[in-house]
């Protein structure tokens, strides 16, 4: 016989993501000039309230007769509230309703605000229990029942027992109060409930933290809406990435942690063994050794455009998507090149530099315009395309190289040489990608290869130049000057000394790796990367995947989706429909897609299904990776 399981769950920061009184105050006394006192003063007494450190009876009599609030303002608050629900319970609003009946909502809150709010989840109002608010003729709040038991101290514990319900009591709340239903021997289990606030003292007590509702159902085994609590992914946010990809992260429920540095391989090799997803930048490498820690890794998220800083082929071979921001920074850093170009014609660092030291040379020597200079772009991809358009407008004749065929555009010339483009130059700005093979791309021989008196711009990877080579060819003033943003080492965070042969050179601009810093580029990237692996996890779907073969899928509905990544060897393709068939599972989509190394298979079935066919399905040889949503 299976044992029924009543859920009593608390309203305030619970049920909703917010104290109701204290949003009760924000209401009540808008005109009240001690109002942030008089807030500061609700909220001192809540927290003492909720850690037990004031008697319950106590912190309710002082707060209401602090808030001197009417009817009119508890009809405001509603409204207030219904937005304000827990992002879990929002999510789980069919479990609520499924469950309605062994769900009790158990509140020292009032009823008048707790009632409509939950029983628009399904919750009845029968099984409410709640303080009850006493209205002066005029509406105005003159006390509550006090004859309640949740008035008083100890209130939940004596409600649930006047309850005599059946089966096991688990209890959902934040509170020191909720915790006394459980220390009372009134319930089975206390679950502290941390999706809007964790309180140590109310959380060290708990038989189990949850940070969401999803969290509860999954390991009581009634998650019939997600099939993974999404608290239980844990994100590892590297590198100062902007916070509304933090936020974006947070929103969606998982549990993320945030590191404003890059990390050394070891300190990430010992970090990546519980973390789902990585955030990186360009500094974090994602090597073999910190991946071979990364078991539970399922998605990285480059938030930047280059990925040669991540072993994308043992990522692969582990099952790991990874995806980047392929356009989010790239007119960032055509504007820089741009400025660059100017300011190595016009030999403006060392006029700068020079000024600041007090000295005024006011001469035109070696300052020339960049309208009819030759631009020379090497790789002509997102990045050198876009520069080319803007450049041929400000006045430069473009020329450009690429490994690849490449639409010219505009009047832009293609060169097939490297060689050629080199020494046909004024300026030569390097915009390739920072594959391997691009190790000093740039090297002695071909900086000899520029003009006499040219420049050179590197906005890529530090790897691509020969640095010893072109501090050489600045000292000897075969360049006439230089803009390198990227090094084949670089500080991992703002406190690590910057080393390199290139300071003090004369007219070389350094700068710290910003060809995408900046505000748009990077609020653009925490909003695409954040938005391509929570589609990843959500659905499936690897449009955009670095590594991934890419497949845009459909919305799930009203089937389970097995996703399945295995290496790409022949066969087991037919191995897994043969599975199914067996089986007897009914396929509602099926879709494959396949790179020389993995294949990539999704299948939404019937919600009917045994245990049996998925462990079949992991079991297949060549699995590397086997997922289910729902
Ligand atoms: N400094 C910074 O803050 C930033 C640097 N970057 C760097 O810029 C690079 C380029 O970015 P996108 O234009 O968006 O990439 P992309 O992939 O669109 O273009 C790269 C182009 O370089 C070409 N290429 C590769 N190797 C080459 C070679 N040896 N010779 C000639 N062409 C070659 C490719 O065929 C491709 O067309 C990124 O990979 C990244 O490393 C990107 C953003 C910001
Ligand atoms: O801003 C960053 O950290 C990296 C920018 C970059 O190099 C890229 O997008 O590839």
């Amino acid at each position: 016989m299976t044992v029924t399981k009543k859920f009593v769950i608390d309203f305030d920061s619970t049920f909703t993501q917010v104290e109701a009184l204290d949003i009760l105050g924000e209401i009540s006394l808008n005109d009240d000039p001690e109002k942030e006192r008089k807030l500061q003063a609700i909220k001192d007494i809540t927290d003492q309230g909720m850690e037990g450190t004031l008697t319950f009876r106590e912190s309710l009599v002082k707060r209401v007769e602090i808030l001197n609030a009417n009817k009119s303002q508890i009809a405001e608050l509603v409204t207030v509230l219904k937005e304000k629900v827990s992002n879990s319970f929002q999510r789980n609003k069919e479990f609520l309703r499924e469950n309605a009946e062994d769900i009790y909502i158990i509140s020292n809150g009032f009823k008048d605000f707790v009632v409509p709010i939950v029983t628009a989840y399904g919750i009845k109002e029968e099984n409410v229990f709640a303080n009850e608010l006493k209205y002066g003729e005029d509406g105005k709040i003159i006390g509550f029942n006090e004859n309640n038991p949740l008035s008083k101290n100890n209130g939940k514990p004596e409600t649930i027992k006047n309850l005599k319900l059946e089966g096991d009591i688990y209890v959902i709340g934040d509170g020191y109060t909720d915790y006394e239903i459980k220390a009372s021997g009134v319930a089975n289990k206390f679950y502290a409930f941390t999706e809007n606030i964790n309180r140590p003292t109310v959380s060290s007590k708990a038989d189990h933290i949850a940070p969401s509702l999803d969290e509860i159902l999954y390991i009581n085994k009634m998650n019939k809406k997600f099939s993974y609590p999404k608290s239980r992914i844990n994100v590892l946010l590297l590198e100062n990435v902007h916070p509304i990809g933090v936020e974006l992260m947070r929103e969606e429920g998982y549990n993320v942690e945030v590191i404003s540095s890059a990390l050394s391989e070891e300190e990430l090799a010992e970090k990546i063994k519980t973390v789902s997803v990585l955030g990186i930048r360009s500094k974090t490498q994602v090597t073999k050794k910190v991946l071979e820690n990364a078991n539970r890794l399922i998605a990285v998220g480059a938030f930047c455009i280059g990925t040669n800083q991540i072993d994308l082929d043992t990522c692969q071979e582990k099952g790991i998507a990874v995806f980047n921001a392929p356009f989010s920074n790239t007119r960032s850093v055509v504007e820089l090149a741009i400025g660059e170009i100017i300011f190595l014609m016009r030999n403006i660092a060392d006029k700068s530099k020079l000024m600041h030291q007090g000295k005024w040379n006011k001469s035109a020597s070696g300052s020339v315009e960049i309208r009819g200079k030759k631009l020379g772009i090497i790789g002509y991809g997102n990045i050198g395309a876009q520069l080319s358009v803007l450049a041929e407008n400000m006045g430069l004749d473009v020329y450009y190289y690429d490994v690849l065929e490449k639409l010219a555009l505009g009047n832009a010339t293609k060169i097939d040489s490297l060689e050629e483009l080199l020494n046909t130059c004024d300026v030569i700005t390097l915009h390739v990608d920072g594959r391997k093979e691009n190790k000093l791309l740039i090297d002695k021989k071909r900086l000899k290869m520029m003009k006499k008196g040219s420049y050179l711009i590197n906005l890529s990877r530090g790897h691509v130049v020969d640095v010893p080579a072109l501090r050489d060819a600045l000292s000897s003033g075969h360049l006439a000057g230089a803009a390198i943003d990227v090094f084949p080492s670089e500080p991992k965070n703002n406190d690590e000394p910057f080393e390199s042969e290139l300071i003090g050179l004369p007219n070389t601009i350094l700068t710290p790796h910003i060809g995408g810093s900046t505000l748009e580029a990077q609020e653009n990237i925490a909003r695409f990367v954040p938005g391509k692996i929570i589609e990843y996890i959500n659905t499936g779907n690897t449009y955009n995947s670095v590594n991934f073969p890419n497949i845009q899928l459909p919305f799930l509905q009203d089937a389970h989706r097995l996703i399945h990544i295995h290496m790409n060897e022949p066969g087991i393709m037919a191995k897994i429909n043969q599975i199914l068939a067996e089986h007897k599972i009914n396929i509602v989509g099926q879709y494959l897609k396949t790179n020389e190394k993995i294949g990539y298979v999704i299948t939404d079935i019937d919600k009917a299904y045994s245990n049996k066919v998925i462990e079949d399905l992991k079991s297949i040889e060549g699995t590397i990776r086997f997922r289910m949503l729902y």
